[in-house]
């Protein structure tokens, strides 16, 4: 990656009449990025992407692409290109001729034409008998790899993609998911992405962008926003947690409602620190909760009653009600399952290490 970022929003403020879409957003993209938005509907990914490729027009502030200011300059001028969820291929013409159509605009030679159409087909891992073959008779993978290679045929600076997953059943997503991926290293292209899907975020992206309420929440490497999330809003949102509203001691302790917390010495040693008196919410991620046995024991110590199992393939998920009436979350492997009936009491354990302190949430 290199240190220019290829794409700079600054301040972009977008509003449809009375009510702002996005706040003035601040982004840069770097070269060569798998760069993906996520949040839940209606908080501004499509507005964002349109302003971008230019199918709307920013109400304020700036967008750069490289050295070049492009907020007004129309879509078709713009260096860049857009896959849709609905594809948009043309269904009477071949797979070829659908592929070759950019490069058809642009005046380049049939014969030209054909051999970057194979290239790609072959990129995309489509055979070449592929080329005659109408859209129409293409799976809905296929459509989505065809789709896929008449955007790179534009030789696009960046591609950007709007949910173009989404509509596909589970097997074909995961499938697409990697092939995304994996052609995005090999053409060394920028990659801008947006869905509602977590998971989808966390299998292709170098960095994801949390949106909420037209601003962003958090910009981060998937672990980092898993592990370490700024908010509520975004702990919840990257999958199932588990949260305890917390405050400080006199004693730099912390005390929690219906957790016991052993933390051995001073709770700042463990960057767990909260001022006497200040709150705040302590997050364990479901893998991270143990089943102690009544002698072992762990940092924090939840006591509850076992309410459920759920088999979810590798895994086995829990909810256990706490003393307080909380509903936690925990999954264990299978071979690590916990054997007691539903009713049972429970005892649960987690450490310092897995846990993370979300401050003045
Ligand atoms: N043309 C428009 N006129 C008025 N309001 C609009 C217009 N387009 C979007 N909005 C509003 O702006 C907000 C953001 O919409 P946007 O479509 O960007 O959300 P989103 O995150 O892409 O949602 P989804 O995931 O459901 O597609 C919504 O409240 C929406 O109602």
């Amino acid at each position: 990656m290199q240190s220019q970022p290829i794409l700079r929003l600054r301040n972009v403020v977008k509003k449809f009449g009375s009510f702002t879409a996005l706040h003035g957003v601040d982004l840069d993209i770097e070269e060569g990025e798998f760069f993906t938005i996520v949040g839940p509907s209606g908080s501004g990914k499509s507005t964002m992407i349109r302003l971008l490729v230019g199918m709307d027009e920013v109400t304020d502030g700036e967008i750069w692409l490289r050295d070049n200011r492009i907020d007004q300059t129309p879509a078709n001028l713009r260096p860049t290109c857009m896959v849709f969820q609905s594809l948009a291929l043309f269904p009477h013409m071949s797979v070829g001729q659908n592929i070759e159509f950019p490069l058809k605009l642009r005046n380049s030679p049939p014969a030209d034409r054909k051999k970057r159409a194979l290239e790609l087909l072959d990129l995309l891992r489509l055979p070449h008998s592929y080329y005659d073959k109408r859209i129409s008779q293409c799976s809905g993978g296929e459509k989505q790899r065809v789709a896929l290679a008449r955007a790179l045929a534009f030789d696009p600076e960046i591609l950007f993609f709007d949910e173009p997953l989404s509509a596909l059943d589970y097997r074909l997503r995961k499938t697409l998911e990697k092939e995304l991926k994996s052609l995005h290293s090999r053409t060394g292209k920028t990659f801008v992405y947006i869905t509602h899907s977590l998971e989808e975020a966390m299998v292709m992206s170098d960095r994801i962008a949390i949106m909420k309420e037209g601003q962003f929440e958090q910009i981060s490497v998937a672990d980092e926003i898993y592990g370490r999330p700024v908010s509520r809003f975004v702990a919840e949102f990257m999958g199932e947690v588990n949260l305890f509203e917390i405050e400080g001691t006199t004693t730099g302790g912390l005390h929690g409602k219906g957790i016991e917390i052993h933390v051995n010495g001073d709770a700042r040693d463990f960057g767990l620190a909260l001022e006497n008196g200040t709150t705040g919410t302590l997050m364990v991620r479901p893998e991270y909760v143990r089943f102690l046995t009544s002698s072992a024991t762990a940092d924090f110590v939840v006591r509850g009653i076992l309410r459920a199992d759920y088999a979810l393939g590798s895994r086995i998920q829990y909810e256990v009600e706490t003393s307080a009436g909380q509903i936690l979350t925990i999954e264990k492997l299978r071979e690590d399952r916990f054997d007691g009936p539903e009713g049972s009491e429970v005892i649960l354990g987690f450490d310092t290490e897995n846990v993370h302190l979300i401050r003045g949430a």
